[in-house]
């Protein structure tokens, strides 16, 4: 599903923030994305998204080099990635429902689509019944789910969340963790950067670790009784 190829990334300011990584999330596999502070997870994930762009290696999804995306096709890949924040980037303004409705929207999906769509997707994440609330009304973990249906709603293959537990406690944390695995049972490739070792412990998923940009091996991090 995603491939990279001994990709690095240098920022315009000189700063290195991934050195010759090489990974490969299988189609269909949920995994974890960890690291201390700086070691490079969202740049990863921004290099899939093509929010960034590669200095030098290959990134490539479903065997597609995305090096070959230009600027006016990124939305088009976009549209197939599901991406969900630690701060879940949400607009205060709107309701649950037009969080939810907006990339179905950007879509040009009919009305009655969006709503049977946006209803189907709340429902998943438990607020059936919320479209009419604004953000503000709920709690940090709903608004959490808000942000993870506005990522499910268009049912992209890949997920990508960076972070998505960090402000919850370890009970509503797991909860969005199963919310994940309902998702990839359903056969939707899921990628979670966290720092939240302690949650990956209880889980059995496989764990990429980078340490000030580079990718660890396993047993580099058995040598290491698994701290970052
Ligand atoms: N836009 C940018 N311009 C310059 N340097 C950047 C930029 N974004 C990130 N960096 C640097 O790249 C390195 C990796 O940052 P990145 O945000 O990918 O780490 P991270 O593992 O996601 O960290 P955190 O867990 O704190 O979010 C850091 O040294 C950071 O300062």
């Amino acid at each position: 599903m995603i491939q990279f190829e001994q990709v690095s990334k240098v920022y315009s300011g000189g700063q290195t923030a991934l050195k010759e990584v090489n990974f490969h999330l299988r189609q269909g596999e949920m995994a974890f994305l960890t690291g201390h502070s700086g070691a490079g997870k969202s740049t990863l994930l921004k290099l899939i998204t093509v929010i960034e762009r590669a200095s030098a290696g290959r990134v490539a999804i479903n065997g597609y080099d995305i090096a070959k995306v230009g600027p006016k096709h990124v939305p088009f890949l976009r549209r197939h990635i599901g991406m969900i924040f630690q701060n879940h980037h949400l607009l205060m303004d709107k309701s649950v429902f037009d969080n939810v409705a907006l990339p179905l929207i950007i879509e040009g999906f009919s009305h009655g689509e969006i709503r049977k769509r946006v209803a189907g997707a709340l429902d998943m994440v438990g607020l059936y019944g919320k479209e009419r609330h604004l953000p503000i009304m709920l709690s940090g973990g709903e608004q959490q789910r808000v942000g993870i249906a506005r990522a499910i709603v268009n049912k992209p293959p890949l997920l990508l969340a960076d972070e998505p537990t960090g402000n919850l406690d370890p009970k509503l944390s797991m909860d969005i963790l199963r919310l994940f695995e309902t998702f990839n049972d359903a056969g939707t490739s899921v990628l979670i950067a966290t720092h939240d070792l302690g949650l990956i412990a209880r889980m059995k998923y496989r764990t990429f670790t980078l340490r000030q940009g580079r990718m660890l091996d396993n047993e580099e991090i058995g040598q290491q009784g698994g701290s970052l």
